[in-house]
């Protein structure tokens, strides 16, 4: 086993205030960290560490090669994605040799995490010791920005990912009370027409950049034409609860 070990810290949904107190502390010490982000962006995860990393930090942006240049089912699609990750499961493992390395992510790392996908080759190489950090998801963070309570009684929840095809997102929109879309961005258009035919349109929520300074929470119905990737649908469960409460 390599001396230094990985840590991959959850974030939490955005706002700084909302990440753990041990993500907080591990953060400040840290001296090597990591983070994914898209070619030319400034990428989430790091920005949402602004102002609090150790004035002697090294950074190791870990640089998508492609997100929607080509489908992600096809053969080259995967060949790269699977030899970048390769790539930096060997040089985050070298750098543990003698230091501790930092990977950031934002919301929960075990939740949809880029990170999941270095996790299972470092265990198998089982050359260096890891440790992850668990954060508030951000679709937590989302349906706490609509100030509007999510399940109720036996309410089901589904999250779905709005890169799916239309059939299997009509299949379980139709067959749960509660729904969190993620993935939102180009796909925004298409979730809007199968919620309304579903007629889930007007309890549909869009929230994006959820608990970050430039959060927007707006019904779906208002939503202009397009939205970031950053974005998450909220439709709130209506379920069971004494006759009384609203
Ligand atoms: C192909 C596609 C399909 C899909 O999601 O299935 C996909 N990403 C898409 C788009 C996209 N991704 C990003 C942006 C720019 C955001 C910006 O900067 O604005 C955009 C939008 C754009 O390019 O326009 C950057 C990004 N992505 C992830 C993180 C890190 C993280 O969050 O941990 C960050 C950095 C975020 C940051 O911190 O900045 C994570 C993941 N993205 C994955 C796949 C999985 C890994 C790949 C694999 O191994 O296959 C994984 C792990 C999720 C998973 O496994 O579910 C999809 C097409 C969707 C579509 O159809 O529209
Ligand atoms: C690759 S997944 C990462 C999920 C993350 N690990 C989590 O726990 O939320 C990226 C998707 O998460 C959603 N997302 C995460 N945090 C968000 C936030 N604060 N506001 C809006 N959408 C968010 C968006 O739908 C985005 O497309």
């Amino acid at each position: 086993m390599n001396h230094g070990k990985i840590f991959c810290v959850g974030l939490g949904p955005g706002d700084p205030d909302m990440m753990s107190v041990k993500a907080d502390r591990l953060l400040r010490n840290a001296r090597h960290v990591a983070y994914f982000r898209k070619r030319g962006h400034p990428g989430k995860a790091r920005q949402l560490v602004n102002g609090l990393l150790h004035a002697e930090v090294t950074e190791y942006p870990m640089e998508y090669p492609l997100t929607t240049e080509i489908p992600h089912d096809d053969p080259r699609y995967i060949a790269q994605l699977s030899s970048f990750y390769q790539d930096w499961q060997s040089r985050l493992t070298e750098l543990t040799r003698s230091e501790d390395v930092i990977v950031l992510c934002e919301g929960d790392p075990f939740f949809y995490g880029s990170f999941m996908h270095l996790y299972v080759r470092l265990r198998q190489a089982e050359q260096v010791t890891v440790e992850v950090l668990p954060g508030i998801p951000g679709m937590v963070g989302c349906w706490h920005a609509t100030g509007i309570p999510m399940t109720w009684g036996d309410d089901v929840m589904s999250v779905l990912p709005a890169t799916l095809p239309d059939t299997p997102l009509r299949e379980h929109m139709a067959r749960s009370d509660a729904l969190v879309i993620m993935k939102v961005g180009r796909h925004l258009g298409r979730i809007r027409g199968l919620l309304d035919e579903q007629g889930k349109l007007d309890r549909a929520w869009l929230v994006i950049n959820g608990t970050m300074s430039d959060q927007q929470v707006m019904p779906l119905r208002d939503a202009p034409e397009r939205c970031p990737y950053f974005a998450i649908i909220v439709v709130h469960g209506q379920g069971r609860r004494p006759a009384n409460d609203m």
